[in-house]
């Protein structure tokens, strides 16, 4: 080795050594990590502090070689095979990408020198061609064909070794169970490798309903596909939904690979397998910067998250004379983005009251740049996630910024904490209001009651009560709700009948006539029927049906507000949860007083002595269905309206006290649990003739 050592070998052997010393810890470090990261799903650290740990190794390497162990995590790829799944043998090593340190124009720029160097090119030679594609922040699979059919899909594991996946790769749509086109299925084998990720907006759903059924929520998609695809349970793992592009080859027999890897790229979307099209073949370093920065400029738009570009060599022939080095190709580098996740001091906790009256806690964070902007604040969504993340005031915390998404606090740095700090408690009155604050029995979100007192809530109120199906108030849409409210114009429900042409033709953008417009339909919204009202009202958990139901049930508002909730359950289709709800509304008497405000304004309706009963015939009475799927001519919306009008009512989730499921094309999940439980399913033709059948004795 020409490479001597710097220190003495007697100082270099000694125990007290500080560079041997931390590239020790370094080492232990990274291992500590990469197995929560690969093997455990479940990372304690953000990816760029990571990347700094393993950059600050690899330094400390190469000025001091004789610490390059070959253990090293910079030596090898990093990743084991989990219990439970079969270890694969990879007959072509999966390799990790080398990280351009640079993330700024110098990145691309010391790629392009060090081909050209490596492939020995002058000055006057030609421009290197690359193809240029986005790094996909999933997890890398390979996926083996033979004669056309997928016989095999293995995650990355170690590179060598991987976990055989195949079961819960099977499910993702968008992977071909066989490759199109004769060469393709001519081939003995033809390994795809590529990656799975989760779309952003599938991720946000999916956390969503953990968040709603108080279960873990993941902190970054790439955790989410990684966990669902190594998942034991092929059942568990279909419930996730789940991506996949295809970006290269493992090992290939019996097919001609063509002359570019963009080439490459074009006929493996021949074959039917995913492929973004968001890639390019450029020349030398100025085609590289520029993708660089075309692609940063749209990271936001995307519907899934990139952590940077990828550039390759885009000859296979320089491929193969660039050959590899032991954990990464030559030909290939990674050239990142600022991250989106970052670590940063939480200062405070505060509690914002949204549009709906749903009480957020929000972190107030030390400034961090983070997904390429700074941000201060992120949510921290609801009470129990906060609990279950264990982030106090004080704390270490990680923020996550991705696309459009709010920030958010996915987690904490763990350490001991310099002194004891209270748990945080939500509010027991709004901050805004000072209405009391309600959380739905077993859900996880708290609300402000004072609905449409709250001043919070006021624009989506007036919204709501303009709205079609409520006192229906043409003209006042989005826009003038915000001109009204911010100009101090209307501060209650009521002020909207008192609101003068004058004042409403003196706002920008309104001529005279739509002001005139406007007043005509607030004098015309005056006239209406008790159930818009109560639907108007925006009480939660009351709809339109359950208005009308409430309307047709008392006939006379002041019986309804007398109610107790014992009286309120009479009502067809009310159940423990609506009654509550309705009774502690009008327990409120600011809300009394808002009702009271628009009667004195003109708002009337005719009253009955609430026994008018129930039209038609109704085969469904007592009867809970569940559609699924969709239906060969009536849209969702009608099925439900007519099994409503039969006096049945829908449900979103299958359960033993279904009655019935109505499935129709691609029906899913909701299909499989009904026939898990034994239920009766039936077709439209099925719920058709239900429909006509004589009425149901209850
Ligand atoms: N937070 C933690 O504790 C922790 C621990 C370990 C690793 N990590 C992170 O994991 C990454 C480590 O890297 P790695 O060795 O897995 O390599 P890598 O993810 O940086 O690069 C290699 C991988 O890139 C993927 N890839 C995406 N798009 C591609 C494309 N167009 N062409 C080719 N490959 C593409 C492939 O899956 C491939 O395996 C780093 O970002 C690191 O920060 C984080
Ligand atoms: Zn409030």
């Amino acid at each position: 080795m020409s490479t001597q050592p710097l220190f003495p070998p007697v100082q270099a052997e000694a125990p007290m050594d500080p560079a041997r010393q931390r590239a020790q810890a370094l080492r232990e470090a990274l291992h500590h990590h990469a197995h929560r990261y690969y093997v455990l799903d479940a990372p304690e650290i953000t990816d760029a502090q990571y990347d700094q740990l393993f950059q600050e190794l690899q330094a400390l390497e190469a000025a001091h070689p004789v610490l390059r162990t070959p253990d090293s995590p910079t030596q090898r790829v990093l990743g084991a095979v989990l219990d439970g799944f079969a270890p694969v043998r990879h007959a072509v090593p999966m390799l990790s990408i080398r990280t351009e340190t640079d993330t700024t124009a110098g990145g691309a720029q010391a790629f392009d020198a060090r081909i050209r160097r490596e492939l020995e090119l002058g000055e006057g030679a030609e421009d290197v061609q690359y193809s240029t594609e986005l790094k996909f922040d999933g997890l890398a699979i390979n996926l083996r064909y033979e004669f056309g059919r997928l016989v095999q899909a293995a995650t990355r594991g170690d590179g060598e070794t991987g976990e055989d996946v195949t079961q819960n790769i099977r499910g993702i749509g968008q992977i071909p169970l066989r490759l199109q086109g004769a060469d393709a299925q001519a081939a003995a084998v033809i390994e795809v490798r590529g990656e799975v990720y989760m779309r952003r907006d599938d991720f946000e759903r999916l956390n969503e309903r953990q968040r709603q059924a108080g279960d873990k929520t993941f902190v970054n998609p790439r955790n989410a596909a990684a966990g669902a695809v190594r998942q034991l349970d092929p059942a568990l793992s279909r419930k996730r939904p789940l991506s996949f592009f295809a970006y290269g080859l493992g090992d290939v027999q019996g097919w001609t690979l063509p002359p570019t890897h963009a080439q490459v790229l074009d006929a493996l979307h021949a074959m039917g397998l995913p492929v973004c099209q968001e890639r390019a073949v450029v020349a030398g370093a100025e085609g590289l910067l520029s993708f660089h920065q075309r692609v940063g400029a749209q990271r936001d738009a995307l519907p899934f998250d990139i952590d940077g570009v990828v550039y390759k060599v885009n000859r296979l022939d320089l491929q193969r004379r660039l050959g590899f080095v032991t954990r990464e190709p030559r030909w290939a580098v990674a050239h990142k983005y600022p991250a989106q996740e970052m670590v940063t001091v939480l200062n405070t906790i505060e509690v914002q009251v949204g549009r709906t009256g749903k009480l957020t806690p929000v972190a107030k964070l030390e400034p961090v740049f983070v997904g390429g902007t700074t941000v201060s604040n992120a949510t921290l969504h609801n009470v129990f996630e906060l609990r279950r993340k264990g982030v106090r005031v004080g704390d270490q915390v990680i923020v996550r910024r991705a696309g459009d998404v709010i920030p958010e606090v996915v987690g904490r740095i763990p350490g001991a904490r310099a002194q004891y700090v209270p748990n945080f408690h939500m509010p027991r009155s709004c901050p805004v209001c000072d209405s009391a604050v309600v959380r739905e029995r077993g859900g996880m979100d708290h609300r402000c009651s004072g609905g449409i007192y709250c001043p919070a809530q006021r624009k989506q109120a007036l919204l709501h009560f303009a709205s079609r199906r409520a006192m229906d108030i043409e003209g006042l849409g989005d826009k003038l709700v915000d001109q009204l409210v911010d100009g101090g114009l209307v501060t209650s429900l009521a002020g909207l009948y008192s609101l003068q042409l004058a004042q409403l033709a003196g706002l920008e953008r309104m001529a005279e006539k739509s002001a005139q417009n406007l007043i005509d339909a607030l004098e015309r919204s005056k006239a209406t029927t008790l159930g818009r009202f109560l639907f108007a009202l925006g009480v939660r958990q009351v709809g339109e049906t359950t208005a009308k139901d409430l309307a047709r049930h008392f006939g006379q508002l002041d019986a309804l507000m007398a109610a107790d909730e014992a009286q309120l359950l009479a009502v067809r289709d009310v159940g423990p949860i609506v009654a509550r709800s309705i009774h502690a509304f009008f327990a409120q008497p600011h809300n009394r007083e808002v009702v009271a405000q628009l009667r004195e304004a003109g708002v009337s309706w005719a009253e009955s002595d609430g026994t008018q009963k129930d039209a038609g015939p109704q085969p469904l009475v007592g009867k809970t269905l569940v559609l699924t799927g969709t239906l060969p001519t009536l849209g969702r919306d009608e099925a439900k309206a007519l099994i409503e009008a039969a006096g049945g009512k829908v449900s979103g989730s299958v359960s033993k006290k279904t009655h019935f499921v109505v499935a129709g094309e691609a029906a899913g999940s909701k299909l499989d649990k009904a026939q898990e439980l034994g239920l009766t399913v039936l077709d439209e033709a099925g719920l058709l003739a239900l429909l006509q059948s004589p009425p149901a004795v209850t």
